[in-house]
């Protein structure tokens, strides 16, 4: 059986550094682990490990823009009809990794995960090939420093959700920023960060998405919005409600700088790919020395 976990989200949600980490861990485990760049607009430096895989040995985004007349826009989605069109290459590119672990690392254009229907594609393709797929989702900690952005996000996660359509975890990333304690200088968790940095106690109410977070609005920026607009107040109880109703979002902590942490999500995404689930038992012979290392 072969995995694979598309990693998804906003531009700097810090996808690549999370695959890298991914891998490594994977790695140390004796597991075989492997990346795929899915994005034909990275730059050479943007990676600190060689992808096994990678779009731009079929297309890159700089050629379709130069070569086509393109705009960023246009040429990425041109990119991923190009790569639609070419599966058999994937396929041969993907023919070498048997019961192997593939990391696929998105673009950050969320609009390609939200409405365009590429991923869908490409899912399908890779479920065809045998391949067992899931995706995370990655929102960086900043997004909880306002409300509004962070349900902006909640809602993007779940519109690229139901257009993916595969199982799915999301993961509130760089919480290394948060701070471990909370701050004495205000005592009500629903206003903005203190002292720059949100205390992980109030967390938990971003976590497991807390619609009173928003419907509770109460700073000055808020009452500007409330006098100014109506609308936007009765917009804010239908997104609340909506999110009330169907509380298909929540957000595993991932903190990089903690093992345990990255541990915690490695094994959240091995179980939603039921990973090894399908793996004969060793016959004592098929052991090898390795094998007992971990005993030891
Ligand atoms: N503090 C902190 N910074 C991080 C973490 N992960 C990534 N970063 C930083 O955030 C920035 C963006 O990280 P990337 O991994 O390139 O993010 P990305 O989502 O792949 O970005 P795009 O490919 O542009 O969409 C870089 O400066 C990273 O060093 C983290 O866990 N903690």
């Amino acid at each position: 059986m072969r995995y694979a976990v598309f990693v998804t989200g906003p531009a700097g949600a810090g996808k690549s550094t999370f695959c890298t980490s991914f891998a490594t861990h994977l790695q140390t485990s004796r597991r075989a682990a492997h990346i795929v760049n899915l994005d034909p607009a990275a730059t050479g430096d943007a990676f600190e490990y060689e992808p096994a895989i990678d779009i731009r040995e079929l297309v890159t985004l700089e050629d379709v823009m130069s070569e086509m007349g393109m705009g960023p826009n246009g040429g990425l989605v041109y990119c991923f009809e190009y790569l639609l069109q070419n599966m058999d290459w994937l396929e041969e590119e993907l023919g070498g990794y048997d019961n192997d672990y593939l990391i696929v690392d998105c673009p950050g254009q969320i609009e390609l995960y939200t409405h365009h229907p590429f991923l869908p594609s490409l899912v399908r393709n890779l479920q065809r090939m045998g391949i067992r797929t899931c995706a995370v989702y990655l929102l960086e900690s900043q997004f909880m420093e306002d409300r509004y952005k962070f349900f902006s996000g909640v809602l993007s996660a779940m519109s690229a959700m139901v257009n993916l359509e595969v199982p799915w975890i999301n993961i509130m990333s760089k919480m290394d920023l948060v701070s471990p304690t909370p701050s004495s200088s205000s005592s009500d968790p629903s206003t903005g960060p203190r002292n720059g940095k949100r205390a992980r106690r109030d967390v938990a109410r971003y976590l497991d998405p807390d619609p009173l977070l928003l419907a509770n609005a109460r700073d000055g920026h808020d009452k500007f919005r409330e006098r100014e607009n109506e609308r936007f107040h009765e917009l804010n109880r239908a997104i609340v409600q909506l999110i009330e109703d169907h509380p298909l979002v929540s957000f595993l902590p991932l903190d990089l700088s903690s093992t345990d942490s990255l541990e915690v999500v490695v094994s959240h995404i091995d179980l939603t790919l039921q990973y090894g689930e399908d793996e004969e038992p060793k016959e004592p012979h098929d052991l090898d020395e390795g094998d007992f290392a971990d005993m030891e």
